[in-house]
C-alpha cells in the first residue's frame, strides 16, 4: 500500500494572515521534513511566493514552491490544480507534505472535492483544512458593512440567506474547517475576541478546534499530522455558493483586482500615507505590493488590510533588479481604477 501524502489546505478571507502563518509553518516544521508548498493569490503580482521565497530558511525553498495565479484554485481546479498537483508527484524529489494556500476569495469546497477525482486520489490525501480567521476584521465589522440592515432584511425576507458577498464567503470557509485560527489576536480586546470566537463557533461543524493567535504563531506539530481525510467528509461541508447557484462557475465577479506600476516614488512616509488615504477613499479590502524608495538598498514590502497599512525592507534589491513599485489592489466590484490609480499616483514625485 503506498502511503498517501498528506496536503494541508490554508484557507481564510483577504490578509487575514494565510500567508504569515505558512511562513511560520516552514519555520518552525520538524528538521528534514520536505514540504511542497503550492500558493494561489487573487491578484497578478505574485507577492506571496515572493515573501516566502525571501525567508532564506532551507525550509523555503524557492523549488519547492509552486505558484498558481490563475485565477481562483476553486475555479481552476480541472485545467491548473489538478495538472500542477500531478506534475508536483511526478517530480523526482519525494515531499513528506503539501501545503496549498488558497486566495482569500476562493471557496475551499471545490478543492477539497478535488481530492477525489481519481488522478490524485491514489497518492494524496487532505491531513486538514485550516481557516484563518481575522480577529481585527471581525472586531471591526468589516465583513458585513452594515450587519443590522441585513439581518432587518432576513427578518423581511426568509428566503434571503445571501449576506455581504464577504459574510457569504467567510461562511464557506468556516463550513470547511478542521481547525480555525483566530488571527491578530494583538490587535483586538479580550472581550471582544470572546464575542469573535462565539460568533465565529456558531459556523463551525460540531468537534471543530478553534485555536487563538497572533502572527500565525500556532504549534506546527499539532497542525501538520491532523489525519482529518478532509476530502472523504466534503458533504458535510456545505458551501452557500454551491447550495444557491447549483454547480455553476463561481466566477468571483464580487471582486475585482488591478496592478499598478509607479516608476517613481517621492519617499517612504509619502507613499504609506498616499496608500491610507486611497484606501480611506475608497472600498479597498487589501492592498499590497513592493515600492523602491528612493536610497534604500532593500525594498519595502506593503501590506494593507482594510485600513491598517505596513510596511517593512524585507530584502535587499538583487543586482540588476529593476528598483520600482508594483501594488496590487483588491476591492468588491467595482473598483473605480481610474479614481484609485489618480490617487495612488500621488505618491510620485512632482516633476519638477
Ligand atoms: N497585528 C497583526 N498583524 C498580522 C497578524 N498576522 C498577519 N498580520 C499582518 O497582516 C497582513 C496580511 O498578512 P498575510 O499573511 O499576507 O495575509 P494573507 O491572508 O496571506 O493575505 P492574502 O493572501 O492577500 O489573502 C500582513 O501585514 C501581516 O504582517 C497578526 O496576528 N497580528
Amino acid at each position: 500500500m503506498t502511503t498517501k501524502i498528506p496536503t494541508t489546505v490554508i484557507t481564510g478571507f483577504l490578509g487575514a494572515g494565510k500567508t504569515t502563518l505558512v511562513r511560520h509553518m516552514l519555520a518552525h516544521a520538524p528538521k528534514g521534513k520536505r514540504i511542497a508548498l503550492i500558493i494561489n493569490e487573487f491578484g497578478d503580482l505574485g507577492v506571496d511566493k515572493d515573501i516566502l521565497a525571501g525567508c532564506g530558511d532551507e525550509t523555503c525553498r524557492e523549488e519547492d514552491m509552486v505558484e498558481l495565479s490563475n485565477g481562483c484554485i476553486c475555479c481552476t481546479v480541472a485545467d491548473e490544480f489538478i495538472p500542477t498537483m500531478q506534475a508536483l508527484l511526478a517530480r523526482p524529489e519525494k515531499f513528506d507534505h503539501i501545503v496549498i494556500e488558497t486566495s482569500g476569495l476562493a471557496l475551499p469546497q471545490p478543492l477539497i472535492r478535488a481530492f477525489n477525482w481519481p488522478e490524485i486520489k491514489a497518492q494524496v490525501t487532505i491531513d486538514g483544512v485550516v481557516t484563518v480567521a481575522d480577529a481585527a476584521a471581525l472586531a471591526e465589522g468589516r465583513f458585513a458593512s452594515d450587519e443590522a440592515a441585513v439581518d432587518a432584511q432576513r427578518r423581511q425576507d426568509e428566503m434571503l440567506d445571501h449576506e455581504t458577498p464577504l459574510g457569504e464567503l467567510f461562511e464557506d470557509q468556516l463550513s470547511a474547517a478542521d481547525m480555525v485560527i483566530i488571527n491578530k489576536t494583538d490587535l483586538v480586546d479580550p472581550a471582544l475576541l470572546e464575542k469573535v470566537e462565539q460568533n465565529i463557533r456558531a459556523e463551525l461543524r460540531p468537534g471543530v478546534g478553534i485555536v487563538r493567535a497572533a502572527n500565525g504563531h500556532v504549534d506546527v506539530t499539532a497542525l501538520l499530522g491532523m489525519g482529518m481525510e478532509s476530502e472523504g467528509d466534503i458533504d458535510n461541508r456545505p458551501s452557500h455558493h454551491e447550495l444557491e447557484h447549483g454547480g455553476e462557475t463561481h466566477e468571483h465577479d464580487d471582486f475585482d483586482s488591478f496592478s499598478l506600476n509607479l516608476a517613481a516614488v517621492e519617499g517612504k512616509e509619502h507613499l504609506l500615507a498616499t496608500i491610507e488615504t486611497a484606501i480611506k477613499s475608497h472600498d479597498i479590502l487589501r492592498l499590497k505590493g513592493f515600492a523602491a524608495i528612493p536610497g534604500a538598498a532593500a525594498r519595502l514590502a506593503i501590506q494593507a488590510v482594510g485600513p491598517r497599512v505596513t510596511a517593512y525592507f524585507d530584502r535587499p534589491w538583487k543586482p540588476g533588479e529593476t528598483r520600482e513599485t508594483n501594488l496590487v489592489v483588491i476591492g468588491e466590484s467595482p473598483l473605480d481604477r481610474d479614481a484609485i490609480t489618480a490617487s495612488l499616483r500621488r505618491a510620485e514625485p512632482v516633476p519638477a
